[in-house]
């Protein structure tokens, strides 16, 4: 595999990928070494991501807009089931789709289902991504891209690329890029030069909150947390050179027994959610920020249509 060079009078290319994979394969990783920031956030717990998080590469031949989904499993709740929607709805409306896959891990039924929905999908091509190669060694990684092309010919398909890339250790993340480039439409640039991503900001804030929140909590919290940014408005009376942005959130769980493990002793934990994640959001945008925590018990809302909406899925 080598980096390809296009020529100077190669046409604009403009489109969209989305990568898939199950849950912790290393998606969101991968779309801010792509983009080269953070826009997707990550976590080592799985189904981090809920929302369709866009990153735009540009080049100045290409412009790639990269759809990060969740990872597709199994539904247990309505939740999980919108989830897995989503994660069509995707699928259908890109130009490419990466399917990402851990080198460190042999594929499972996981993979395989996915592989098989792939299957399905006949018209838009399909990259193979082998994941997190500074896990392994290089016999391993061999034996990885044979079971990656071996589960393509049994399900009757072919990838367009097999690519292993490091997205932390940096290793083959623009040759993937330069491999997704012919594969999109030729059209102008879709979106203004410097955009990186067309999140809304208040998602991107609600994000960098749930990220903080997730650290370290135990197993079954995760699925429980949500966090929606109820304002974000300028503080009165300040000094031209000494703006503060109030930013009210609320952080939903689903039984009052939780409220414990998201606050801590003495305020303590939500107290450190609350640092963490003004730092990043502050970082996002440019300006000082007065965090407002509240948590709030939404009952069963994974299972219940009027909260999903609300909480906005
Ligand atoms: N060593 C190593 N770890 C990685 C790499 N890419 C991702 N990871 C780790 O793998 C874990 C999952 O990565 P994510 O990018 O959140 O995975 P995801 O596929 O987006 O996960 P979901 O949002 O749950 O679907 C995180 O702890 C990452 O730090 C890599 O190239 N090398």
């Amino acid at each position: 595999m080598s980096a390809r060079i296009p020529s100077s009078d190669a046409p604009h290319r403009a489109g969209f990928a989305c990568f898939v994979g199950r849950p912790n394969a290393g998606k969101s990783t991968l779309t801010n070494a792509l983009v080269g920031t953070k826009v997707a956030i990550t976590s080592n717990r799985p189904q981090t991501t809920r929302h369709t998080v866009r990153g735009i590469v540009h080049r100045p031949e290409a412009q790639l807009v990269l759809v990060d989904t969740p990872g597709l499993h199994k539904p247990r709740t309505l939740l999980g089931e919108r989830l897995n929607d989503v994660v069509r709805a995707a699928w259908s409306e890109v130009d490419v789709i990466g399917f990402c896959l851990p080198a460190d891990q042999k594929l499972g039924p996981g993979d395989r289902y996915i592989a098989n929905e792939l299957a399905g999908i006949k018209k838009t091509p399909k990259i193979a991504i082998v994941t997190k190669t500074d896990l392994v060694d290089s016999k391993q990684l061999a034996e990885q891209l044979i079971a990656i092309d071996q589960l393509s010919r049994e399900l009757g398909f072919e990838w367009a690329e097999i690519v292993p890339v490091s997205a932390v250790g940096d290793t083959q993340v623009s040759l993937l890029a330069d491999l997704l480039v012919p594969l999109l439409p030729e059209s102008p640039p879709l979106y203004p030069e410097g955009d990186l991503t067309d999140e809304p900001e208040q998602v991107m804030v609600a994000e960098l909150i749930r990220e903080a929140a997730l650290e370290g909590v135990r197993d079954e919290l995760p699925h429980s947390i949500a966090v929606v940014v109820e304002e974000m408005i300028p503080r009165e009376g300040r000094p031209e050179n000494k703006p503060l942005l109030d930013v009210h959130v609320n952080v939903y769980i689903e039984r009052s027994s939780q409220k414990g493990i998201i606050i801590g002793p003495k305020g303590a934990r939500l107290k450190e959610v609350g640092v963490k994640s003004r730092k990043h959001i502050e970082a996002l945008l440019g300006t000082p920020v007065f965090l407002d925590l509240h948590v709030k018990v939404a009952k069963d809302w994974q299972r219940d249509p009027k909260q999903l909406r609300k909480l906005g899925f």
